[in-house]
């Protein structure tokens, strides 16, 4: 393994996308997200995407200097049109109007269309929780996952993420991909060469498979809860696909046609504000949302985010450690 300070890993991962040829922009916001999912234990979106980010330019399918315009889609809508960029950049510029509206609305949407997307949600949710608003965020993929009862891929790994802010407290969030596992940790077994658990993917004939190579290659993922995640994977594909005028999973892998690089679709993020739901009762409301926190932790569970948080502290400290052969894969991308 190889021991990185957070400030070298910010420096390799941000000169691989300079060299690459991303303008400054688009490299510091991809840089920002993927050095964040290293930092946190959440290797499947942290340093290892940025092969990808590279991949995905050289084979036509993101461009490198998009500029995201935010248009002021309805009272409660913002659109930002991340033309064909990355959607970092993309949430950046929509986020101000996003927490504007939700302020004087209560609710607000921002549909970011036309982005190509690869990072954790988590990222976005704790910005806006910072500001005090609970968020749900979803996004479709490229089809590789069957629905429950079947074996052909229709969905993608539809990631939903959900954020609420406590006073004093770390914000409770989770996110996780609708499938059983992000399909990056499926790809980070095979590169370690590791067979991956069952449940998690079919061979083509639909049938069990522990290899990463076949379940990626040929067969398909499963949805996590059987036809419960199957149903939030499908509501995945409608919200965050025509209902905002973008690609479905299916339509965004047809798109790539083959080039293997990140899904090209469009997100969706809600933002509620709970003082303009509750008004002089915010307070005391939010108060009593922490019994069901103290409820979970009272009896030894853990919060989702929980891992997510102490490994931040400890690379905070310690810096990160990632394998050889990805520190090598990276510097090459310098040649
Ligand atoms: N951009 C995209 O299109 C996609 C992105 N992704 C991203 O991949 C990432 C990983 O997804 P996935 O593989 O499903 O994640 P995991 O199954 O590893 O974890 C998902 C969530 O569950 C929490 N969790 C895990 N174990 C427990 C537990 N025992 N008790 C309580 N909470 C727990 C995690 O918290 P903790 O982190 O603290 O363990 C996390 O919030 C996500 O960040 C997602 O956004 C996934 C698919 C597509
Ligand atoms: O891990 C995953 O499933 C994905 N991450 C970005 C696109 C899909």
């Amino acid at each position: 393994m190889i021991r990185l300070t957070l400030t070298q890993a910010h420096e390799l991962a941000e000169s691989i996308l300079l060299h690459n040829g991303f303008n400054a922009a688009h490299a510091a916001a991809v840089t920002a997200t993927v050095v964040a999912g290293e930092r946190d234990g959440c290797a499947s979106h942290g340093l290892y995407r940025v092969i990808g980010c590279v991949n995905s330019l050289k084979a036509g399918k993101v461009s490198a200097a998009a500029e995201p315009q935010v248009i002021d889609q309805a009272p409660s809508i913002v659109r930002v049109d991340a033309a064909g960029g990355f959607s970092q950049l993309a949430f950046q510029a929509g986020l101000p109007m996003l927490q504007a509206k939700a302020r004087s609305n209560g609710i607000a949407a921002l549909a970011i269309n036309h982005c190509v997307h690869f990072s954790a949600l988590w990222v976005e949710i704790e910005q806006l929780t910072e500001a005090g608003l609970v968020v749900l965020a979803c996004n479709p993929s490229h089809a590789w996952v069957a629905p429950a009862g079947g074996s052909q891929p229709v969905f993608g790994t539809n990631p939903i993420a959900f954020g609420w802010p406590r006073a004093g407290a770390n914000p409770f969030v989770f996110d996780f991909a609708t499938s059983a596992i992000a399909r990056g940790d499926i790809e980070l077994h095979r590169r370690a060469g590791k067979a991956i658990p069952e449940g998690w993917g079919v061979d083509a004939q639909g049938q069990p498979s522990t290899d990463p190579n076949v379940v990626l290659d040929s067969g398909a993922m499963l949805t996590f809860g059987g036809h419960k995640g199957s149903a939030l994977a499908a509501m995945v594909e409608l919200i965050a696909g025509p209902l905002i005028g973008d690609l479905t999973s299916a339509e965004s892998l047809a798109y790539d046609a083959g080039s293997k690089s990140s899904p090209y679709h469009g997100e969706l993020i809600l933002a509620l504000d709970p003082q303009r739901f509750l008004g002089a009762g915010a307070e005391a409301h939010l108060a009593r949302a922490e019994a069901v926190f103290a409820g979970i932790e009272g009896q030894g569970a853990r919060l989702p985010s929980q891992r997510r948080f102490e490994a931040r502290k400890r690379s905070l400290e310690e810096g990160v450690q990632i394998p050889e052969a990805l520190y090598n894969d990276l510097k090459a991308l310098l040649n």
